[in-house]
């Protein structure tokens, strides 16, 4: 059958474009397809003959159209064949769409009870929403409600807005003015900076010029000595030759007496050859007479010949005398001449010996001038460095103590850079080299050690917060070095002297106007209690419990000041008055006999000056202080040999000195939290440790070989003391009165 496909299009297409039925070619050629106007065709195609009769012609066109007749059919069999086949496919297909069908039919049903719950499920949610709704239509209208009042209040807020917006506007403009300002610090810093790197070539030029100074001072040194060595042969020469000259002097006398003789001589031989002159003369004549009379008396012959012999050999003495008279004066002249001569060389010398001493005055002075001025621009960086400033000092041995030469583990480097600011200790063999802003030798006495720090008691005059402390093992020399030997003037200690300056300047001041009002506190920390040294009162001084909280409390004001509350404050107007009260504070003090120190202190103790400066002719004002602190000693329990209360005290101590050391670490690495209040002594040092003071710090070290590993240990930790930047100490000055409360930094 020809027609529609099921899919709706043919199976097979027969001979696409036109063709020719009557062509028997496709049963040879493989299949031949039909469309169905091709099998119309050839189902109504009449067979056509020529003639009527020509049966053969009939009977081949027959076989012809039979042949594609037959051809149709085939098709038609092939195709009825496929559509079988494709009738069993879609039979097959069905039944897979009916079963698939009926699994879909199965899961509908399933769908449409999930769907029904689901929908009584939105019901029920929607029976819920429309409650929620209700309620939410309430808050809408609460909503709008609240709306309405928050309209108001934005426009409040637009308001507060506006105005803020303007005080922004004068904010940023300050902002502005504060990143001018910033800029004109930096500006500054910058200038600081390049005025500190300008510094640090000057100091470099200056530390050439102190070489060239030193080489020349060696040079003249060496000029010196070849001078000295020169005056001393010049000396010699000069004695030899003033030796000389008085011996020629007194040649001269004997040649001048010799001449004088001679002169005389002469004269007298002049006399005699005159006389024999005239005496031959006489005897010539006297000859001529006689030869008259020889002629006739030949007698006198011999007496003549005798005569002339005589008065030849006169001759000859006479030219003789007469030469060595020539050759004494030649002699003298020469003589004369050398000592003329050796005056003059000598007065060179003189002359050049006051010019070299001259120059050498000279370079003395300018290395004095230049050493000063290094420690000044060394004071001028370390200032604007904001370093804490560390000087070393080394006790000398005391009697007892080991003295060998080979037991000695300490010295101190001579190179240029480092001489007068290194040691080097020794330990099991190693080397440890530290370099401080000063190290002081055992035979540094008090007085050169204040020399050192008076320009820092001057600053606390100019109004800085200045703090000196002494930190080092039991038995070192901090209290040496603070208060001294009491009862011998050589060796007061720095708290005394310091007193006894700031009284003279105070006294000098006076003159330009300035007026000077002092205010002296002492306090000990002991067990971590303050104990007030100034206290009438026995019990506030020794009593440890029992103090309500609220007395010696340590406070801190807003402008870095330190006040201890109720600690007793002393108007102090001379050093006498100071004097009777370190006595008095001394008496007080807790000190106790370790197996280190037979006076060792067991206790921070702390001197504060309070100086508050008025100049009446410039209205200026200056507040300045300065803490004098001589720490209790570290040392290890182990060597302490303490038990008892006195264990306790070294507990004490160590723990605050170990909080000290907390606090300088974390200074050091900049760390945002600093433990200042982890103990007694570090808060109340906050201030001085914290920047805004001018500090120094005292190591001091024993030379005792058995202590090497306690100095050791101080030697570290205050060479990182140094290392810690602190910031810049500032100036307290004022224009308008102050309060003169007592405070500690
Ligand atoms: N530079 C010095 N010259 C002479 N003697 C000194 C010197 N330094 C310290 N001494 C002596 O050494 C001893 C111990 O010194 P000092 O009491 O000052 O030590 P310290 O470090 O304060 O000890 P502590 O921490 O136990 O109080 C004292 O007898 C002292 O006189």
């Amino acid at each position: 059958m020809v027609g529609e496909m099921p899919n709706g299009g043919r199976i097979r297409q027969a001979f696409p474009g036109t063709k020719d039925l009557t062509s028997t070619e496709g049963s040879e050629y493989g299949p031949v397809e039909f469309t169905r106007e091709d099998v119309d065709a050839l189902l109504h195609e009449r067979i056509k003959y020529k003639s009527k009769y020509n049966y053969k012609e009939r009977c081949e066109n027959t076989m012809d159209y039979v042949k594609r007749l037959r051809l149709c059919i085939r098709w038609f069999q092939e195709l009825e064949l496929d559509y079988a086949f494709e009738q069993e496919k879609l039979k097959n297909a069905m039944e897979l769409n009916e079963k698939h069908c009926a699994d879909l039919e199965v899961s509908l049903k399933e769908k449409d009870v999930e769907l029904n719950m689901v929908i009584e499920e939105l019901r029920k949610n929607f029976a819920s929403v429309q409650v929620q709704l209700a309620k939410e239509q309430s808050e809408k209208l609460a909503a709008i409600d609240s709306l309405g009042r928050e309209k108001e209040a934005r426009l409040a807020v637009e308001k507060l807005q506006a105005a803020l917006t303007e005080e922004l506007g004068k904010t940023q403009g300050e902002l502005q003015t504060s990143n001018q300002r910033i800029q004109a610090v930096n500006d500054m810093y910058k200038l600081l900076q390049e005025y500190n790197s300008s510094l640090q070539l000057y100091n470099g030029k200056l530390q050439g010029d102190l070489d060239d100074a030193h080489e020349t001072i060696k040079r003249g040194e060496k000029e010196r000595t070849g001078i000295v060595e020169n005056i001393g042969n010049l000396k010699g020469q000069f004695k030899a030759l003033q030796d000389q000259l008085a011996a020629s002097k007194v040649s001269q006398d004997d040649i001048m007496k010799q001449k004088d003789e001679l002169v005389n001589e002469i004269v007298s031989l002049k006399m005699e050859i005159q006389q024999v002159k005239d005496d031959r003369d006489r005897h010539i004549t006297e000859v001529k007479n006689l030869q008259a009379e020889a002629t006739k008396q030949n007698d006198f012959k011999d007496t003549i010949n005798e005569l002339e012999s005589k008065c030849s050999s006169q001759k000859k003495a006479i030219h003789e005398l007469q030469d060595q008279l020539v050759a004494s004066e030649r002699k003298l002249q020469v003589a004369d001449l050398s000592t003329f001569e050796k005056m003059n060389e000598f007065e060179e010398q003189k002359e050049s010996i006051i010019e070299l001493k001259g120059r050498l005055e000279e370079a003395e002075l300018k290395l004095i001038e230049g050493e000063k001025l290094r420690k000044k621009l060394h004071n001028t960086i370390q200032e604007l460095k904001g370093n804490i400033r560390v000087f070393c000092r080394v006790r000398p041995l005391l009697s007892g103590e080991n003295t060998s030469d080979e037991a000695k583990t300490i010295s101190y480097p001579i190179s240029l850079e480092a001489l007068g600011r290194g040691i080097d200790l020794m330990q099991n063999g190693q080397k440890h080299s530290f370099t401080f802003d000063k190290v002081f030798l055992p035979s540094a006495s008090q007085e050169d050690i204040f020399v050192e720090i008076s320009q820092l008691v001057q600053s606390a005059l100019d109004g800085y917060k200045v703090c000196i402390f002494a930190y080092g093992q039991t038995g070192s020399g901090k209290t040496y070095t603070m208060m001294g030997r009491p009862g011998n003037p050589e060796e007061k200690g720095l708290i005394p002297r310091c007193l006894e300056q700031i009284f003279r300047t105070r006294q000098s001041l006076r003159s330009q106007g300035w007026k000077y009002e002092l205010q002296v506190s002492m306090l000990e920390i002991y067990n971590e209690t303050i104990r007030d040294l100034l206290s009438t009162s026995k019990e506030a001084v020794r009593a440890d419990n029992g103090v309500s909280p609220q007395k010696y409390a340590i406070k801190h004001d807003a402008s870095g000041n330190t006040h201890v509350v109720e600690l007793t404050v002393v108007d102090v107007r001379s050093s006498r008055e100071v004097s009777f009260l370190l006595d008095h504070a001394a008496r007080n003090r807790s000190v106790g006999k370790t197996a280190m120190n037979e006076q060792s202190s067991r206790s921070h103790f702390v001197f504060t000056l309070k100086i508050s400066g008025y100049n009446e002719s410039t209205e200026q004002q200056v507040q300045g202080v300065l803490n004098l602190i001589d720490l209790a000693g570290s040392e290890r329990l182990s060597k302490s040999g303490s038990t008892g209360d006195r264990l306790k005290e070294t507990q004490a101590i160590n723990k605050s000195l170990s909080s000290l050391g907390d606090v300088i670490f974390a200074l050091a690495k900049k760390e945002d939290h600093v433990p200042f209040r982890n103990s007694k002594l570090t808060y109340l040092l906050q201030p001085c440790l914290g920047g805004d003071s001018k500090t120094l710090m005292f190591v001091n070290i024993t030379p005792e070989p058995s202590s090497t590993g306690e100095s050791l240990c101080s030697l570290r930790f205050a060479a990182r003391v140094n290392a810690c930047e602190i910031g810049t100490a500032h100036r307290q000055v004022n224009a308008r009165p102050l309060d003169y409360r007592l405070s500690l930094g």
